[in-house]
Parts: C-alpha cells; sequence; structure tokens
C-alpha cells in the first residue's frame, strides 16, 4: 500500500492548487492541510525549511517542495494518466511553457494588476505579449496538453479561477474574450473538468481574501518594480 499523502496549503494559493490538481487529475487520494501563513506550524518549516512557504507534498516520511517540482513527482511517483507528453520533444515544449509562465509571464501578470500609473501600464503591455504566445498555443486544443489537461494547464492554472477574481478586485480586465477568446475557452474548460470542480478555490472567499490584502499587495508589487 502506498503511503499517506497530505499537502500542506493555503486556500487562496495558486501554487498549492497546482499540487491538488495534480493529484486530482493522477486520481491520488491525499489529505489537505491547511496552512495559517501569519503563523506557520512547526510542520510546514520542518517540511520546507529552506523557504517556509506552501505547497509542500508529505508523502509518508518524505516532503517535497516547489510546486511544480512536486506536479512532476507526482506525475513519475503514482499511477494514473500521465501529467507530461510521452515524446521527448513535447515534453521538451511543456517544460518551455511552464518555464516561461513561470519566469516571464506570472510577474507581468501579477505586476498588471497590482502596480499603479506608469509601471502599471507598462506591465499590461507586457502582460498582454505574453498573453498572446500562451494564446497562441492552445490553437484549437481544449487544453495545452491537447484534450485533457496536463502539466502546462496545472502550471497556467492561476489564469483560471484566480485571474477573474483579480479582474474583480482590481477593477483591471486583462483577458477579454474578444482579445483572447482561445484562453477565456481554456479558462471555461479548466474550472468545468469534473476532476478538478473538488479543487478549484472558493471565488467569494478569494475575492474577500485579496479584497482584506490588497494593500499588501500593493506594497510588494512596489517593492518588486524597484529590483
Ligand atoms: N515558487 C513557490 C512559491 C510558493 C509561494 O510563494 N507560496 C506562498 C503562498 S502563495 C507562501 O507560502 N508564502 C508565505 C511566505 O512567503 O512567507 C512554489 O511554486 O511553490
Amino acid at each position: 500500500m502506498s503511503p499517506p499523502v497530505k499537502v500542506i496549503s493555503h486556500y487562496a494559493s495558486p501554487f498549492g492548487h497546482r499540487v491538488e490538481a495534480a493529484l486530482r487529475l493522477k486520481g491520488v487520494p491525499y489529505e489537505l492541510v491547511q496552512e495559517d501563513l501569519n503563523n506557520k506550524s512547526e510542520l510546514l518549516v520542518a517540511s520546507n525549511p529552506v523557504h517556509k512557504k506552501v505547497p509542500v507534498l508529505l508523502h509518508g516520511d518524505l516532503a517535497v517542495c516547489e510546486s511544480l517540482v512536486i506536479v512532476q513527482y507526482v506525475d513519475d511517483a503514482f499511477d494514473g494518466p500521465s501529467l507530461l507528453p510521452a515524446d521527448p520533444y513535447d515534453r521538451a515544449m511543456a517544460r518551455f511553457w511552464v518555464d516561461f509562465m513561470e519566469n516571464k509571464c506570472s510577474k507581468s501578470f501579477w505586476l498588471a494588476h497590482w502596480a499603479e500609473g506608469e509601471a502599471q501600464k507598462a506591465m499590461v503591455k507586457e502582460a498582454k505579449e505574453n498573453l498572446t504566445l500562451l494564446e497562441a498555443q492552445l490553437d484549437g486544443k481544449r487544453f495545452f496538453g491537447g484534450d485533457t489537461a496536463g502539466y502546462v494547464d496545472i502550471a497556467v492554472s492561476a489564469l483560471g479561477p484566480w485571474l477573474s477574481v483579480l479582474e474583480e478586485v482590481t477593477e483591471l480586465t486583462l483577458v477579454d474574450a474578444k482579445e483572447f477568446p482561445a484562453l477565456c475557452q481554456w479558462s471555461k474548460e479548466y474550472s468545468s473538468n469534473e476532476a478538478l470542480k473538488p479543487c478549484l478555490p472558493d471565488r467569494d472567499r478569494l475575492v474577500a481574501y485579496f479584497t482584506e490584502n490588497k494593500e499588501m499587495y500593493k506594497m510588494f508589487a512596489k517593492t518588486m518594480l524597484q529590483h
């Protein structure tokens, strides 16, 4: 019997969602441990001593940290449908677009919402350029992974449920159906996927969380722009 699986996460974390999404798509049962990020548990600090961040996957005595590392671990360690494609070139391309999301697209997408003034205008422009590249990747497919959601879909999942919440809270529409029809359709497909539905965030709770923490995120954005 496989050792028990636990996920240390936070209800508003898009990174935590990636781990749950991977486990759900593989059909792996898990226990969700919600973390209070203002008062971190000994379990979190002991399991992720380097970053002290969620998510952490606990697989028996083993702890795995960093959402994308965890998603790959889940794919390797458990049976069930593969999250990464089998073909080496397709695998490399999936990793390329995940890296693009992580190291290029996310920052502009985030700052477009939380920066202010001229900096915000520049970030909206950059975010839209990046989103145009992702839009082209869908190219008539239901998911980035093809007919089923996979590694890239999990990595870009913040563009689903989180995006519409940020748009509401910050009153900025970044992805509208006219400009980004494929991404909008993808977001609907992602949120209506039966396997993923149980781990989608509670929208009202997310709106409340980001509304409450608006000033903190604006401060983070200022700091990010200074570096
Ligand atoms: N690169 C990390 C990012 C994780 C992350 O930023 N987690 C946030 C929650 S969304 C966190 O734990 N923040 C607490 C802190 O920074 O102290 C990953 O992909 O797992």
